[in-house]
């Protein structure tokens, strides 16, 4: 065997409050976040959201500190799989790349060259796939291989979810049984998931697996706790004005407050690090939410983050994807080239000149919904 790598890949989240704009446009210019019908209005659009949105989105980072822990926790998770590889007897270099925010892929990458590596896993730190997430770092990464014969010489491949890694699922079953033993009525509370929300147009268009995996895992997390608790799923962080996967969060925990529920432990589900959506958004917006619909206990369960148990299934992954097949880049799975991402077809621009004229006049008017939507920041906006 080789000089052998991992690379760890998330989001990325602005280190401090001079950050977050910058952040906010290398998120908006990645058409696997928002798609316009010309390529060439995607930096000016991006320029536009984030200079709207960045006022909003620093009150929030302001809320939890000045900006987001996400590269602290990502680079001890980095370095704890170090550990845990090197235990097991694999000599590795842990890499993390971020896709909008530091350390860079593309910085990752450069280390990488530097360190000869001759063997790489490439391993998102999401458990389930999303073409927003993993699949943007994909093909960021194929495109970066396409053009360097250096990496070419690499032997990779890539893991593109692993949520049913048992280890896994078994680190989410303790750290959920652990909350359930601190509420009123351990037997009776109920499980809550709360998953990151996608448009419904990457599931029905762009055929991103992304609702399946998770509710696959949710399942998966409830088989193994083995405990009678009732449990939802639901979807949080919607952005724009266009439709995404419901239930959504905040209309679900209402609707439970309704049914006479009393106590929610709410498990994060696709993130495995705390970050600005677990921190602000679960603990803050949606606890304030529930307390105001009678819910009498809201116990958040953490983030995995530097968990043995979780970090002993991050290390069986990387040894399974050593020993299995390789997988490319292309064999996973990519969004057809002409897919409306968002914000769907508000912007289908006609090609008879009647149809021109009325669908220039929506896509005005969805555009500037959904400039107005962004920049204040709600309405259907939870950020
Ligand atoms: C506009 C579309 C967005 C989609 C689709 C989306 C999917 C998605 N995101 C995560 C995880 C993270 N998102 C984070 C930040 C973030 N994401 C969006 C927008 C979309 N995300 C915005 C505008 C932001 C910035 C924060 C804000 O302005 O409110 C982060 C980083 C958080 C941090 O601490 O800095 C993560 C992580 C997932 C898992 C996902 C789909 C499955
Ligand atoms: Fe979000
Ligand atoms: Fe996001």
């Amino acid at each position: 065997m080789g000089r052998l790598g991992v690379l760890l890949l998330n989001l990325g989240g602005p280190d401090k409050l001079e950050d977050v704009r910058p952040f906010l446009y290398n998120l908006f210019s990645d058409p696997e976040i928002i798609r316009l019908p010309s390529p060439l209005l995607q930096a000016p659009l991006a320029w536009l959201i984030s200079t709207l949105r960045a006022k909003q989105s620093q009150q929030n980072y302001k809320k939890i500190g000045g900006g987001s822990p996400l590269r602290r926790i990502t680079e001890e998770q980095a370095q704890a799989l170090r550990s845990q590889l090197v235990q097991n007897g694999h000599d590795v270099q842990v890499y993390v790349g971020m896709r909008y925010w530091h350390p860079f892929t593309e910085e990752a990458i450069a280390q990488i060259k530097r360190d000869k590596i001759e063997e790489l896993v490439i391993l998102p730190l999401y458990p389930q796939f999303s073409i927003s997430t993993t699949g943007s770092s994909f093909r960021l990464l194929d495109r970066i291989w396409q053009t360097d014969p250096e990496l070419q010489k690499i032997k990779y491949t890539v893991v593109p979810s692993w949520y049913e890694n048992s280890g896994y699922l078994q680190a989410m079953a303790n750290l959920i049984a652990n909350k359930l033993d601190q509420v009123k009525d351990p037997s009776t509370a109920h499980v809550f998931f709360s998953a990151h929300g996608v448009p419904v147009s990457y599931i029905e268009e762009a055929g991103d697996p992304y609702q399946k995996e998770i509710e696959a895992c949710a399942a998966l997390i409830m088989q193994k706790l083995n405990r009678p608790n009732p449990y939802k799923l639901a979807y949080q962080s919607r952005v724009g004005p266009v439709e995404w996967l419901q239930p959504y969060t905040d209309v679900a925990i209402e609707e439970l407050a309704a049914e006479g529920v009393k106590e929610l432990v709410v498990v994060p589900i696709s993130f495995v690090s705390e970050h600005i959506e677990t921190l602000e958004e679960i603990d803050m917006e949606y606890r304030e939410i529930a307390e105001h619909a009678g819910i009498e206990t809201f116990a958040r369960v953490p983030a995995p983050d530097t968990d043995p148990t979780f970090i002993q299934a991050l290390a069986d992954v990387v040894i399974k994807a050593l020993s299995d097949r390789p997988i490319p880049f292309s064999a996973t799975i990519q969004p057809q080239k002409n897919t409306k991402l968002y914000p769907q077809e508000r912007w289908e621009w006609g090609m008879t000149p009647s149809a021109e004229v009325w669908n220039g006049r929506l896509a005005m008017i969805g555009f500037l919904i959904l400039l107005l939507e962004l920049w204040l920041g709600r309405g259907q906006i939870l950020q």
